[in-house]
């Protein structure tokens, strides 16, 4: 079952427009082929249309940039193409599925007519100029990145055919002289042909009340309460019974019938949606709800346990998405490494290698997307000598809330391999120091490869349990602490998830996420000038692992209090979650899901770490203000010794003379000199 990902390019992962949560998910079921027909053409259609829009010469710019390369589209190339205005509120229903797969729904143009006036050497040039690091880089280069263009041949094609159908006679579309059919058409009204442009004209307003009503209709559909509108799920008139006790067994012994299966959820997902209208009289609610779960699991490929806990998560449309999603592989992207390059320049390589890529998004200055390559993205001279890594955009998110500052000492205590260690290391210019943990020795060799593969020269690779931090060291101006988890966020990545997670699993690492957080917490110097922060992130979507965590330490360590992550996107965390009750501040966490971002599911937590002392924090169900005296812990465990620093470090430096054949000075010297500087 968890090979029937639909892998087809995607919109690249940005902060879209929240879905509502209650809102219906309107035909998807058992159409994902359908509908990932329907996205491709969308995205292959929609520059066409713009080129439709422009001036012939327009046109010929943009073909002629889009053949460069392979016969592949430049950046440039796909900036160069308009996205079609939006037409007076009638495609509701294409927004709302665009805003279902991540694209944005701006629909202006800005910046996008300028690049069509410049020759296709400016374009290029230009264009990729302007692509420093910084906010002018992202301005630039991120204008509606989700204007993908991914044909060039094709396109024209379609612009020929929808000009065919759409273009009223008379504009100047219809009297471009290419148009077969336009032939007479653009010049002169005569008695000849006369006739043929009436009929013309009828036909394409004929053609338009059509799709005026379609769409009409659609909305009306879309508008029309919380019954989910599931096409053709009436097909056959016959009322839907839930299987009886008997019939479940029965079902449970054969092979499930995935058309019957899929069916089924079509109408247990319609029944929830309107329960009181559509429900058979003497079945609970809870009946169907455990249909559908089983359902599921048996459609999706994941265990009954896990396929229940992801399902609690969402209401039930939303579910059905978010199940949907893990089907679909998710944007391939990079983090260009500004230790080493400017991500124009590395655009620009990429490019001329056959390479069909565009920002990601706002959010970020140094992301691209990769939608094709003629060449392997893990394997390229660039990504040899460290230009870029290979990194899913969720991953950028917790280093940007870190907001790592040029000469601090930072912790990232579970760092293999090495992602966001060496984004750190960049952030800070290589100054400072990243100490990159992890306490499991085989992937501190992965994680010291790419260290060293990036440039990074402010970065120690140690492996510790995260449990013995602050003790081996402390003091920390900031702190990440990308968790351990159980990767509930990446099923597109790692399917085997769906079916190897227990309860006992989730009780275990939430128990192991709450030991390291209390530690990290402990290794940040609350007196730190310039920073004080704690980063808690996971790639899991599960409440054990983000929310309960994160409470349990504010809990815990009253000297901590959340403070906003900085990202600017992604959902609120829970405050309150099946019965359960968690710090009002939860609110400030953010979750991000393949569903909504089009990026890997993701959890994130910024904690400011203050002095160990009275405090007061208002909160809890009563909104009481409780005084807390903290409990007093051994300030030599938390504090950074510089002292004890200079020790190992000298000792670090003995080894490596040692090892180039060089006379270490005897170590009483050292020693002399240490307590002589103390
Ligand atoms: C989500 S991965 C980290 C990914 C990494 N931050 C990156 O960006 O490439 C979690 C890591 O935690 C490590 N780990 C597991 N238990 C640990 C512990 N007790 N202390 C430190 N690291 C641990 C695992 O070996 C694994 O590499």
């Amino acid at each position: 079952m968890g090979g029937r990902r639909t892998k087809y390019k995607q919109p690249p992962p940005a902060p879209l427009q929240e879905l509502k949560q209650d809102r219906p998910s309107s035909k998807k079921l058992g159409k994902r082929k359908a509908d990932a027909d329907l996205d491709s053409e969308r995205v292959n259609t929609r520059p066409a249309k713009k080129a439709k829009e422009g001036s012939k010469g327009e046109r010929q710019k943009v073909q002629k940039a889009g053949k460069q390369h392979n016969g592949k589209p430049s950046v440039e190339s796909r900036k160069g193409v308009k996205p079609p205005a939006r037409s007076n509120g009638k495609s509701k229903k294409r927004e709302e599925e665009d805003e279902l797969l991540g694209v944005e729904s701006g629909g202006e143009s800005e910046g996008w007519e300028d690049m069509s006036d410049m020759g296709e050497e400016e374009v290029m040039v230009g264009n990729l100029s302007d692509m420093e690091s910084g906010q002018e880089d992202d301005d630039l280069l991120q204008k509606a990145p989700e204007e993908l263009y991914l044909g060039s041949d094709e396109d024209e094609e379609v612009t020929l055919f929808s000009k065919k159908v759409t273009s009223p006679p008379g504009s100047d579309d219809a009297s471009s002289s290419d148009d077969e059919h336009s032939e007479g058409e653009g010049g002169r009204v005569t008695m000849t042909n006369m006739e043929a442009r009436s009929r013309a004209l009828d036909e394409a307003a004929a053609r338009e009340a059509e799709l005026d009503l379609e769409e009409v209709q659609h909305a009306a559909a879309d508008e029309g309460g919380d019954d989910v509108d599931m096409e053709g799920d009436d097909e056959d008139g016959e009322p839907f019974h839930l299987p009886t006790a008997e019939e479940r067994e029965e079902e449970k012994k054969g092979v499930a019938d995935i058309h019957i299966v899929q069916r089924r959820m079509r109408r247990c997902v319609r029944i929830l949606s309107n329960f009181k209208k559509l429900a058979e009289k003497g079945r609970s609610r809870s009946e169907y709800v455990e249909q559908l779960i089983t359902d599921i699991a048996s459609y999706f490929g994941y265990n009954q346990f896990l396929a229940e806990k992801l399902f609690q998560l969402f209401s039930v449309a939303e579910a059905i998405e978010f199940f949907e999603a893990n089907e679909m592989s998710r944007p391939v992207t990079i983090r260009t490494n500004t230790l080493r390059t400017r991500r124009r320049d590395l655009a620009q390589a990429l490019i001329n290698r056959g390479v069909n890529l565009e920002p990601i998004g706002k959010w970020t200055n140094v992301g691209l997307q990769i939608f094709e390559s003629t060449v392997p993205i893990g394997a390229t001279p660039e990504y040899l000598a460290g230009h870029y890594m290979l990194q899913a955009a969720s991953s950028f998110l917790p280093v940007i809330a870190l907001g790592p500052q040029p000469d601090e000492r930072i912790l990232d205590m579970a760092s293999a391999p090495g992602g966001k260690a060496t984004h750190i290391s960049a952030l800070l210019q290589n100054t400072g120091h990243v100490f990159a943990n992890d306490t499991n020795k085989a992937r501190t060799k992965s994680l010291a490869a790419n260290v060293h593969r990036m440039g990074c020269k402010n970065v120690t690779v140690c492996s510790y349990d995260g449990r013995e931090f602050p003790k081996v060291m402390g003091g920390f101006d900031r702190v990440l602490l990308d968790a351990p988890c159980s990767g509930t966020g990446v099923i597109s990545k790692d399917s085997s998830v769906k079916v190897n997670k227990t309860d006992r699993d989730f009780t275990l690492l939430s128990h192991l996420q709450k030991q390291l957080i209390l530690c990290a917490i402990d290794s940040v110097s609350p007196e730190s000038k310039t920073g004080g922060y704690l980063v808690y992130s996971t790639c899991s979507v599960t409440v054990d692992e983000n929310e309960a965590v994160v409470d349990y330490a504010l809990k815990k360590r009253p000297n901590v209090t959340l403070v906003d992550t900085g990202i600017g996107f992604g959902r609120e965390g829970f405050t309150q979650y099946r019965g359960k009750t968690f710090h009002p501040s939860l609110s400030l966490t953010r979750r991000f899901y393949p569903h909504v971002h089009n990026m890997d599911g993701f959890f994130v937590a910024k904690f400011k770490v203050e002095k160990r002392a009275k405090v007061k924090r208002s909160g809890g169900d009563a909104g009481a203000v409780i005084d807390q005296v903290i409990d007093t812990v051994v300030e030599e465990d938390v504090r950074f010794d510089s002292e004890e620093d200079k020790k190992y470090i000298e000792e670090g430096r003995r080894r490596q003379m040692k090892a180039k054949g060089l006379r270490v000075p005897p170590r009483q010297k050292v020693e002399h000199d240490m307590s002589a500087a103390a």
